[in-house]
């Protein structure tokens, strides 16, 4: 990692007018060392990658391993004896009996996050509890524990009853928190108004057009995000360092707009001492790269908060709201007074929980009236609408016009109720109103409309049928699980292909869609029914409830959603009501004390289907892997086909992927899983420790990846395929197009495995 030696430039003594040449000088070199700068960052690996990196490296794997057991056990030991001590004292000292100027202890952290966390005993803590920041690994492979361990000294005494006891299996290797990832329980939509955010490596590619770029940003060679991003910094911060090295002064540098605009505020306004350190040569001797990034832990600095503008605040409020199906009152994405999204969502649900004994279907009619008259377009099918709209009559070109005008501001003003179309058209009916309507819509008029064109035939009108006995069972062919992205409809008019976005995908009609929620697309969710958990008699059942061969949700591999499939207690199974609660139950009368409740999940066996929403996931960890870099882990015994967890991180765009690749390539790492064809969830910056499972082939793989769709959007999950014992490493195969240099994105299964629990 050798930092580049350009030629320096102008002196800034000179008293000379900088010539042509002297300025394009400046410019090659402060973009040769950023670029230099940006290329050594990524170079860097953690230093368990090495032995795979560098076969130079592979003979002293086991003398690391050995050193970092040592270590650990140690720490362990450390530990164990501070506790022991603890215990001993009989009266802990307060901080005002230490003095007022006594600091809190602050742990020997390895890295300024993890610092503000001190450890203190816990004197309630239960017996054989085991530091739950301990990261366990697996060793490689065919190497005994013997192999590996130093002798062991004497183990101290057992423990007295009641004691903290740290339990340390050999091969204990406590993990470095990862640095630059936020963590997430879901995916966050990104919003790519400002894509490509950052990039210094236009030198390297051909292809990439540089002009274009910097036209686009300012005519800054790099372009940076709102917000602070380490990696950026780090390498920022480097780079002017190297540069002030040459002789460059900072207004040189900051002419050649190579640097993102920020640099100036992040160098000079000393923020740089938040910042981890530029990464050094990674060392052979781990000791000594160990003690070479040690540094003093010093509180980070505060940072005034930016004003946002308005479009910030419009990306922040697209960030925040991280699923289209949120129900956030005030979310501008989803709660909006448009197209009745508000109050099909809400109004609905208000009415239910206060009047439970009124039907939806008299609230539906409450909330958008009967039909308005005989002649009412609500009373007809969507697919005779559609089909009576190709033979209607044309209106002559003046009402045609007036129509087109009501059009635009209606759908400007989010209303769906199209009844009220009539009353500008006092003779002709609120059928013949709708239909021109559609005709209108055909006939390509996208511009005064915004929709697209109806350009089905009658043919190819599809038409949802309806099963004869109930309308609960009415399903939509719904898309394979590598389709496109859903975008929730919200235009005129009935759901016919041509005019609603769902209907152009095959997508149903999702709860937050904007359209009526008596809709004949719109998803319904199942009737399958929940049972109680023990029978009359007292015995146990075994029974599940939403199985995979007969809840039509499960089949058309969708989670069950609590609003919509009620009897199956998908909501009772979510505990919806009681989130949050540590425990249900209550205060007694008579002596106030408290009574733990009876939670729902006791008393009946509820819908199997909600796994994802549920989260509720079995113990992992995150660990040095023999594999590569770090890997995941299991914490317990797993049984066959359960769900591991959610697979989350920013969805983007599959260009916004490519363009991410080319970084990827640099670090050689990539955490880019595609979703479907349009979207990929990149775990980079934000995710969560299931972006730690390595790839593996045949035998080495023990789980799938599968999408499943959530409240109409789709999500990525694994699930294991075979039992997996406790501290073995969790793999999947990323799939045919993954290299092992990790250029290539992994692609979840494309058939769900017909044995799953899901
Ligand atoms: C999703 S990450 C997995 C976690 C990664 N090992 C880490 O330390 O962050 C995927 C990257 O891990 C590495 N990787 C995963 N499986 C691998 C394998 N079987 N062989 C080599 N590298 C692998 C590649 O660099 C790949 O781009």
């Amino acid at each position: 990692m050798t930092a580049a030696h350009p030629s320096p430039g102008p002196s800034p003594s000179s008293t000379r007018e900088p010539t042509v040449d002297d300025i394009n000088q400046v410019y090659r070199t402060v973009r040769q060392v950023f670029n230099q700068t940006w290329r050594d960052f990524y170079s860097w690996k953690p230093p368990s990658t090495l032995p795979l990196a560098d076969d130079a490296l592979l003979k002293s794997a086991g003398r690391q391993d050995e050193l970092q057991v040592q270590r650990h056990e140690a720490l362990g030991r450390k530990l164990a004896a501070a506790v022991s001590n603890a215990e001993s004292i009989t009266s802990i000292p307060t901080p005002d009996s230490l003095g007022a100027h006594t600091p809190a202890p602050v742990p020997p952290a390895q890295h300024r996050r993890s610092s503000s966390v001190t450890f203190s005993p816990r004197p309630s803590t239960p017996s054989s509890t085991t530091n739950p920041r301990m990261i366990f690994w697996k060793r490689p492979p065919g190497k005994s524990s013997k192999h590996l361990l130093p002798p062991k000294p004497a183990r101290p005494p057992p423990p007295k009853e009641g004691s903290f006891t740290l339990s340390l299996p050999p091969g204990v290797a406590r993990v470095p928190s990862y640095h630059f990832c936020v963590g997430g329980t879901s995916s966050v939509w990104k919003p790519e108004l400002k894509a490509m955010p950052f990039m210094p490596c236009f030198g390297d590619d051909a292809d990439f057009d540089e002009l274009e770029y910097s036209k686009k940003f300012g005519m800054r060679r790099a372009f940076e995000e709102p917000g602070r991003d380490a990696d950026v910094e780090i390498i920022m911060v480097e780079t002017v360092r190297r540069l002030k090295r040459t002789g460059l002064t900072s207004s040189q540098i900051d002419l050649t707009h190579v640097l993102p605009a920020k640099w100036i505020t992040i160098s000079d306004a000393d923020l740089t001492r938040d910042l981890p350190r530029f990464p050094r040569r990674p060392e052979l001797d781990i000791e000594t790269s160990h003690a070479r990034r040690k540094r003093k832990w010093e509180p980070p600095l505060e940072v005034p908060e930016e004003d946002p503008s308005p479009t910030d605040n419009d990306d922040f409020n697209e960030i925040d709201c991280a699923r289209p199906g949120c129900v956030r009152v005030g979310c501008t994405r989803h709660s909006g007074m448009v197209g009745g999204t508000f109050i099909s969502r809400y109004a609905d649900h208000v009415h239910r929980d206060e009047n439970p004994a009124i039907s939806r279907s008299t609230i539906l009619s409450l909330l958008y009236g009967p039909p308005c008259s005989d002649q009412c377009q609500a009373r007809n099918k969507v697919g005779d609408l559609l089909a009576l709209s190709l033979t209607s009559q044309t209106w002559p070109e003046a009402e045609r016009a007036m129509l087109r005008t009501l059009l635009v501001e209606l759908k400007d003003s989010g209303c769906t109720n199209l009844c009220l179309l009539r009353e500008a058209f006092p003779d002709r009916t609120c059928l013949q109103v709708t239909l021109e309507m559609l005709s209108i819509a055909r006939e390509s008029d996208a511009e005064s409309v915004n929709e697209p064109t109806i350009t089905a035939t009658p043919d190819q009108i599809v038409r949802p049928t309806l099963t004869k006995s109930k309308s609960k069972s009415f399903r939509i062919p719904i898309p394979s699980a590598h389709h496109v992205n859903f975008v929730e409809c919200n235009h005129h008019g009935p759901c016919v292909p041509g005019v609603c976005s769902c209907a152009n995908t095959d997508w149903p009609c999702g709860r937050n869609c904007g359209c009526p929620p008596n809709c004949m697309r719109r998803h319904q969710g199942c009737q399958c029914k929940r049972v109680p958990r023990y029978s009359s008699n007292g015995v146990k059942r075994s029974h599940r409830v939403c199985l995979p061969d007969k809840c039509p949700c499960r089949m058309s591999k969708r989670e069950c959603d609590p609003e919509l499939c009620g009897p199956c207690g998908a909501a009772e199974e979510l505990d919806i009501k009681h989130r949050g609660d540590f425990e249900i139950g209550r205060f007694r009368s008579n002596d106030g004390k408290w009574e733990s409740g009876v939670r729902d999940t006791q008393v009946w066996v509820n819908c199997s289907n909600v796994q994802l929403q549920k989260a509720n996931w079995p113990k992992t960890r995150v660990g040095i892997s023999p594999v590569a870099g770090y890997g995941l882990f299991a914490a317990q015994d797993i049984g066959a086909y359960v769900v591991l967890g959610e697979y989350v991180g920013e969805v983007i765009s599959h260009l916004e992927g490519v363009r991410r690749d080319q970084l990827n390539k640099h670090i050689g790492r990539t955490y880019l899983f595609a979703l479907n064809e349009e979207s990929e969830v990149d775990a980079g910056s934000y995710g969560n420790e299931t972006r730690f499972i390595n790839s593996g082939k045949e035998n080495e793989v023990n789980c799938g990846a599968s999408v499943v769709i959530v409240n109409n959007e789709q999500r990525l999950y694994f699930q294991t395929l075979r039992a997996i014992k406790k501290h073995e490493e969790i793999r999947f195969d990323y799939g045919p197009t993954f290299d092992e240099n990790g250029t290539d994105k992994a692609v979840a299964a494309q058939k769900p495995n017909k044995k799953s629990k899901r």
